[in-house]
């Protein structure tokens, strides 16, 4: 069977609609392109390893494809029944926590990556908050 190339890229640009209605759409959607964009920008200025990138630009998918699900998830509770019924919201509920569980797992990637680039001791220093003991590296 041939392979439809029009076709393909009719798909693509469907696909990149439905992301511009999420992010038109959705505030949660928005305070994510605002993350995804200062994440951008620090990998840049702070001139990130590859690896970090590879980290942070998976946390970064993870929850644009989470938060893509959970509000296809939402419209279709929304259309089959808009009326209020505690397992549609529910289900709601479980998709919105799919996405925190994204959120929170980047957000921690995100500080554990960061916090190697930032002079973060020095601003504890002027902010006269104690250091931690330095551990013994054991492994
Ligand atoms: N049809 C429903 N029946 C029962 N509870 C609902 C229903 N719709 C929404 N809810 C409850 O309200 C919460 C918020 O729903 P929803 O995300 O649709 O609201 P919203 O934030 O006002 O929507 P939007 O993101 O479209 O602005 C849901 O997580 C769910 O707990």
């Amino acid at each position: 069977m041939p392979i439809d190339i029009p076709k393909f890229f009719r798909s693509v640009r469907y696909a990149s609609k439905g992301l511009r209605v999420m992010v038109y759409s959705e505030n949660n959607a928005r305070i994510h392109f605002l993350a995804t964009a200062v994440v951008i920008f620090l990998g840049f200025y702070l001139n990130i390893t590859k690896r970090d990138w590879v980290n942070l630009v998976l946390c970064i998918v993870l929850v644009w494809i989470t938060e893509a699900i959970n509000t296809a998830i939402e419209k279709i509770v929304d259309m089959v029944s808009p009326e209020y019924r505690k397992i549609a919201g529910e289900i709601k509920d479980l998709a919105a926590g799919a996405v925190l569980v994204a959120a929170l797992f980047a957000l921690f990637v995100g500080v554990m990556t960061f916090k190697e680039y930032l002079p973060w001791k020095e601003w504890m220093t002027d902010l006269g908050i104690p250091l931690p003991a330095e551990e013994e590296e054991i492994f």
